[in-house]
C-alpha cells in the first residue's frame, strides 16, 4: 500500500533479500540492510558469518543467487565489476595492492580515472587536474610530505592509507574496506578513524572490522551478521548489549 505524503526514503545503498548459495550452502541468506548518505556502517560477526561475501556481492566479484542491491537507483546485481566501479563503488581488499617501486605521487597518479584520449592544451589541463587531486588526497591520507618517496619505505599503516588514497582519487560515493586497521599501531588506528570521518563528508563507507575499539570510534550504525543473516543492528551501544550478540560473538 502506498502512503500519501511521505515518499519512501532514498538510501545510497539498499540491499534486499540478498542470497548467495555455494553448492547449496547459503553464505548470505535473505539479507536486507540499508546504508544512508554520509554514513559509516560497520559489519561485524564471527568468522564465516558472510561479511566478506557481502562485499564481494556488492562489488560484483560474486554473483547473487537471488535478491537485489540498489546503489543510487542502479541495480548492481545486473552489472559487471568494472561497471560497478564506474558507477561509484570502490573496494579495498585486506592485502594492499600498491606498487612498492613507485613513489606515493605515482601510485596516486596511476589511479586517477582515465578519460578519453586527450592532447595539446587538454593534456596540460588534465595534468594540472591530476596534480591538484593527488595533492588533495595525499593530505587526507597523511602522506603529503612523502609524495616523492618510494612506497616501499612506508610503514604497514601508511601503505593501507595509500591504498585508500588510490580509491579516493576516483571519488567513489561508496567506499568498502575489509579490516582497514588490522596490524596497525594504536596511533595509526586513531588517525584512520580521523581519515574516515573526513572522507564521509562526500560519501558513505562500509567497513568490515573485528577491532571493537575501532568500531566504537567510527560506526554510526553496526550490522551484526551470523550465518549469512542479520543477528542485530543499530548503534554500537545497542548491539554490544544485545544478549544474542554477546552469546555468538562478543562473549568469546
Ligand atoms: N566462493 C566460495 N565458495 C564456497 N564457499 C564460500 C565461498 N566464499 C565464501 N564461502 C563460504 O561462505 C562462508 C562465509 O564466508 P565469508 O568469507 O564471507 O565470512 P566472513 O564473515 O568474512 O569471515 P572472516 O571473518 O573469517 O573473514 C564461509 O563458510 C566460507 O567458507
Amino acid at each position: 500500500m502506498t502512503t500519501i505524503g511521505t515518499p519512501p526514503k532514498d538510501y545510497l545503498l539498499a540491499v534486499e533479500a540478498l542470497t548467495v548459495s555455494f553448492d547449496g550452502f547459503k553464505a548470505v541468506n535473505d539479507l536486507s540492510f540499508y546504508v544512508d548518505e554520509n554514513e559509516i556502517r560497520v559489519i561485524i560477526g564471527p568468522n564465516g558469518a558472510g561479511k566478506t561475501t557481502v562485499l564481494d556481492l556488492i562489488c560484483g566479484k560474486t554473483k547473487a543467487t537471488a535478491g537485489s542491491i540498489r546503489f543510487r537507483g542502479a541495480e548492481l546485481t545486473k552489472m559487471s565489476e568494472s561497471q560497478i566501479v564506474l558507477s561509484g563503488v570502490g573496494r579495498k581488499f585486506q592485502t594492499p595492492s600498491i606498487y612498492d617501486d613507485l613513489t606515493i605521487f605515482e601510485n596516486l597518479e596511476i589511479s586517477y580515472p582515465k578519460g578519453r584520449s586527450v592532447w595539446g592544451a587538454l593534456t596540460f589541463k588534465r595534468d594540472q587536474a591530476v596534480r591538484d587531486r593527488v595533492e588533495e588526497v595525499s593530505e587526507i591520507i597523511f602522506l603529503k610530505d612523502k609524495l616523492h618517496e618510494r612506497a616501499a619505505f612506508l610503514s604497514h599503516g601508511q601503505k593501507q592509507w595509500l591504498e585508500i588514497g588510490m580509491l579516493l582519487i576516483q571519488d567513489p560515493e561508496l567506499l568498502m574496506l575489509d579490516e582497514p586497521v588490522a596490524g596497525m599501531s594504536v596511533s595509526e588506528r586513531i588517525k584512520t578513524a580521523e581519515l574516515l570521518n573526513t572522507i564521509i563528508k562526500n560519501r558513505s563507507v562500509l567497513v568490515i572490522e573485528h577491532d571493537m575499539k575501532f568500531v566504537e570510534d567510527i560506526a554510526h550504525k553496526v550490522t551484526v551478521l551470523h550465518q549469512g543473516k542479520i543477528l542485530s543492528e543499530g548503534s554500537m551501544q545497542k548491539v554490544k548489549t544485545d544478549p544474542k550478540v554477546v552469546e555468538v560473538y562478543l562473549g568469546h
